[in-house]
């Protein structure tokens, strides 16, 4: 394949607010995951993904979850509610995947607010986070199910968009039946 032939971010039909948030991070093509999965992901498709570590995951992902959301605040009267879900394996990949978020919505955050509950912290610290109405959750399966539990957090029909990162961990660390409970 030519590399004329990649597609560019700015071929991509992305907002512009992202669009300046990945020119600050200095990134000036997508690589190879971001160019096949941003237009999947933006079509709505569901998408199963593998690439090495260090191959841009979190934004192949990232990007199309936050276009999707701020082209549905450009409708009218749209319901405020959780619209993604990442479900990260650990805390520490939270942590990685929130400051990702924050720097492609840099330009944005107020149309699309993320919220990391992955720590460790009480349920009740957490609490008044998700109060705030966040457009995308990041957190391991447990606390999500525990905040679900604990009537913190209403996913409802809002959720429109699921992300497993690192999935085959997820699905090794003993997370089943909490998944189990969350997605069925
Ligand atoms: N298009 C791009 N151009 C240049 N750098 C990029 C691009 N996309 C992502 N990066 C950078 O590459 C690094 C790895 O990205 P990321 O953490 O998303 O990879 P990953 O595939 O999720 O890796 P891991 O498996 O370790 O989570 C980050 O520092 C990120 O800022």
């Amino acid at each position: 394949e030519m590399a004329s032939e990649r597609l560019d971010f700015h071929e991509m039909g992305l907002d512009d607010r992202l669009l300046k948030a990945v020119a600050d991070l200095g990134w000036s093509k997508p690589t190879l995951i971001q160019e096949k999965a941003i237009p999947l992901g933006l079509d709505g498709k569901d998408i199963l993904a593998r690439a090495r570590t260090g191959s841009g995951k979190t934004a192949a992902y990232g990007i199309p979850v936050i276009q999707r959301i701020l082209a549905s605040k450009q409708v009218i009267g749209v319901t405020q509610d959780v619209r993604a879900l990442i479900l990260v394996p650990t805390k520490e990949l939270g942590q990685q995947v929130q400051l990702m978020m924050r720097q492609l919505t840099a330009y944005c955050s107020r149309d699309v607010r993320v919220a990391d509950i992955s720590s460790k912290a009480d349920l009740s610290t957490q609490r008044p986070i998700l109060m705030e109405k966040p457009d995308v959750v990041v957190g391991t399966p447990s606390r999500v199910l525990a905040h679900l539990n604990a009537q913190n957090l209403v996913l409802h029909s809002s959720l429109e968009m699921l992300v497993v990162d690192e999935a085959d961990l997820i699905f090794s660390f003993g997370f089943e039946s909490d998944l189990k409970n969350l997605l069925w």
